[in-house]
């Protein structure tokens, strides 16, 4: 049957759904699953052979890429982490071991302004939701979407989605402004989008 309702609605309702679900993952079996995936990370040449990899600080109830960042920044990759803009852009800032993450708007841990500002060539991509088509869905505020699309108009980069293997869904609706995933790593695997 066809969807009635409009996109806005149909992904705010899948976006409640898949973060009740993540939530309700017990605290071993998350971090079980994100050691996995941090291992199916190191297999993928296009992260091993990146000088610079955005991660992410884990928020809420996400995947923990935490356990790769010694082991990156000690093998000469630089780091970066997101950091919101009051345009309601994304820079990514260097992280180091002797960084302190600062909390700013919405609870969210940031890297302080004394950090300089890099740009990534691989973006690892927090998502809420995903579907076999690469195409994702965050927390609705457009801010990887953005950074996605000014990124791949000045440079190759590589996107990574990140997620759990329960935030698939069957197909997300797709709006002109979405940027779709190279591929998507969860503890099942690693998947690589045909387009
Ligand atoms: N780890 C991680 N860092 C990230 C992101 C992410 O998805 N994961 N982001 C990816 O975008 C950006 C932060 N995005 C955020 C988007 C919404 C909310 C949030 O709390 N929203 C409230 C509503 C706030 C309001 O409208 O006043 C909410 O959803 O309840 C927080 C962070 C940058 N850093
Ligand atoms: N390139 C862009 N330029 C300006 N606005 C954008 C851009 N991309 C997305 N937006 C806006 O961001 C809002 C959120 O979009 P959407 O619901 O697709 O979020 P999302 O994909 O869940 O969020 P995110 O990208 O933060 O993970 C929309 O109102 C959209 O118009």
């Amino acid at each position: 049957m066809m969807n009635q309702l409009p996109t806005g609605d149909v992904k705010r309702n899948l976006r409640q759904e898949i973060l009740a679900k993540r939530d309700l993952l017990p605290d071993d079996l998350r971090r079980a699953a994100s050691l996995c995936i941090c291992a199916h990370l190191k297999d993928i040449p296009e992260v091993t052979s990146a000088v610079t990899i955005a991660a992410f600080w884990p928020m809420r109830s996400e995947v923990d890429l935490r356990s790769l960042f010694n082991g990156w920044s000690d093998s000469g990759h630089q780091v970066g982490l997101p950091v919101m803009q009051p345009d309601n852009k994304l820079v990514f800032r260097k992280w180091s071991a002797t960084c302190l993450m600062e909390e700013k708007q919405f609870g969210v841990m940031e890297l302080p302004e004394t950090c300089e500002q890099i740009i990534p060539d691989i973006l690892l991509v927090p998502l809420v939701a995903f579907d076999q088509k690469g195409n994702r869905l965050g927390y609705g505020k457009g801010f990887y979407d953005r950074a996605i699309a000014e990124l791949v108009s000045k440079q190759k980069i590589v996107t990574i989605g990140i997620a759990f293997a329960i935030q698939e869904v069957a197909a997300l609706p797709v709006e002109a402004h979405d940027q779709p995933l190279d591929m998507i790593v969860t503890e099942a695997g690693i998947r690589r989008v045909k387009r």
